[in-house]
């Protein structure tokens, strides 16, 4: 198998804030997984399971606090909505401050800026700053930013269904395309459905633990067996 991410017995542990002598929380206590090229993984599981845990550190944001991690030499891009807009800078530089971080060139966002606009919807308030924005209009300039970087592992949280009716059939689409062309795609969700459409394998869990992984039909069934 090519595999481009591999977890063994991964553990990521988090401090109440400011007691740092107090007891880790374990929120990842034993996660093992290989993520192989061109794999379509759904992660279910309960609220507080460890899902959008196990997303960050596939996404080398967090760093597992025991276990090993190997990454192939791939792009992996956590598609999530909180970029980190500055408030007081338009649309357009934060478009431009997300771009950079989201590891693309200058000259690449600029050549994207017009597109990001249009795919936003965001008319002349592309230029105002973000603070006078709708919420709505947060997310989608956040989704439209998001989705010009072209990574080879894909990571997706559940929020992705964003904005109006019209613009979720647009993301949906968006990401449908992605899905389709190959990409390595890790997607968690609590829509059982959309997973069995859009996955080739789950892995479920638990209180920070895999509790099942394999084909869909076998996880999903034992997972709402379970639910019962
Ligand atoms: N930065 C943090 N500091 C402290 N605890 C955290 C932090 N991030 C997550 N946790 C805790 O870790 C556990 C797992 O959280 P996580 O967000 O990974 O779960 P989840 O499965 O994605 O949940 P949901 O389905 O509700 O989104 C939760 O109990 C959560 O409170």
């Amino acid at each position: 198998m090519d595999s481009v991410i591999s977890l063994q017995q991964v553990g990521v542990a988090f401090h109440a804030q400011r007691r740092l002598r107090s007891a880790p929380y374990w929120a990842l206590e034993d996660v093992s997984l290989e993520l192989a090229r061109g794999q379509r993984l759904g992660v279910v599981g309960r609220n507080g399971a460890g899902k959008s845990t196990l997303l960050r550190v596939l996404a080398g944001i967090l760093q597992p606090d025991r276990g090993r991690l190997r990454r192939a030499d791939v792009s992996c891009q956590l598609l999530s909505l909180s970029l980190g807009f500055v408030p007081h800078l338009s649309g357009r530089d934060n478009a431009v401050l997300c771009g950079l971080r989201l590891g693309l060139r200058r000259r690449e966002i600029d050549a994207q800026l017009a597109a990001i606009c249009d795919y936003a919807e965001l008319g002349d308030f592309f230029e105002q700053p973000v603070t006078s924005y709708s919420n709505g209009m947060i997310l989608r300039l956040g989704f439209a930013v998001a989705i010009q970087v072209q990574p080879d592992v894909l990571l997706l949280d559940e929020l992705l269904a964003v904005g109006d009716a019209a613009f979720q059939q647009k993301s949906s689409l968006a990401i449908n395309e992605r899905i389709h062309a190959g990409t390595t795609v890790v997607l968690v969700s609590h829509d059982e459905d959309k997973i069995a459409d859009l996955c080739d394998s789950v892995l479920w869990m638990e209180q920070g633990r895999s509790v099942l992984y394999g084909d869909c039909d076998t996880v999903l069934k034992a997972y709402r067996a379970a639910a019962r």
